[in-house]
């Protein structure tokens, strides 16, 4: 097993491969609370759900080509992916739009198991200001700034209704935070070096209609 020299940067990683290396973690983590010390690729690409020479060629741009017989070191690799997602790090997170979703995303704890601390839940309707959600005080949306000052916070969250998106895009970067995952519908405007990931679960359900729709016909999925 070689290590990524420093000279490579994770910019060199295609973007679906950064999107896969969150499923081998968790699929290595699984490995790793059952007791398995090393695994195949094949069993890595089947735990994790794709085919085993994906699984290589992605884990060749971490520089892990596991050991011919042995397969990869689990733990190991484990916290290759991780430092390589940043999950090592702690990661202050400000969820805006307290709403049914904010709801739903303040509750869910597989943030904090992944190393995202939600600092702040914001909102703009006075109504919700003082609630708590989770053991977090809900607060006004004013209070944006000093929050993302305070702890540093590099990513947010809108769960807001589409047409405020934007306006809370726009303060979030004029604050500092530099990359925002956004469930509203509709394309963020956002300056270069920000980074925006779209949550967008009815085009999900539409790809998988689109399947259902070829299965029924008779064709191959
Ligand atoms: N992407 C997905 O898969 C998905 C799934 C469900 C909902 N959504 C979207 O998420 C958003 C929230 O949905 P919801 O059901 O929670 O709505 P909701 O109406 O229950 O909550 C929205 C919250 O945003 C707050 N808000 C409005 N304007 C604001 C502003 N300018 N600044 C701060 N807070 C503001 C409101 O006071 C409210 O509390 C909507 O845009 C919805 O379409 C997306």
């Amino acid at each position: 097993m070689t290590a990524r020299t420093s000279t490579e940067s994770a910019r060199d990683i295609p973007e679906a491969t950064v999107a896969r290396l969150p499923v081998y973690h968790r699929a290595l983590t699984a490995l790793s609370e059952a007791g398995t010390s090393t695994c195949s690729s094949e069993a890595l690409a089947a735990a994790a759900g794709v085919n085993s020479a994906k699984l290589r060629k992605d884990l060749s741009y971490l520089g892990s080509y596991g050991t011919r017989g042995v397969g990869y070191d689990v733990d190991y690799l484990r916290y290759q992916i991780a430092r390589e997602i940043g999950v090592t790090q702690d990661w202050p997170v400000v969820i805006v739009g307290i709403g049914n979703l904010g709801h739903a995303l303040a509750n869910y704890s597989g943030f904090s198991s992944r190393g995202f601390r939600t600092v702040a839940l914001l909102d703009a309707d006075p109504s919700r200001h003082g609630e708590v959600v989770a053991g977090i005080n809900v607060r006004p949306f004013d209070d944006l700034e000093s929050i993302v000052a305070e702890h540093g916070v590099a990513i947010g969250v809108i769960a807001t209704p589409a047409v405020a998106a934007q306006a809370v895009a726009d303060r979030m970067v004029a604050c500092g935070v530099t990359s925002i995952l956004n469930f509203a519908a509709g394309v963020l405007a956002v300056p270069a070096g920000v980074d925006v990931r779209k949550v967008d679960l009815s085009v999900e359900l539409q790809v998988l209609a689109y399947h259902e729709q070829r299965k029924a016909q008779g064709e191959p999925a």
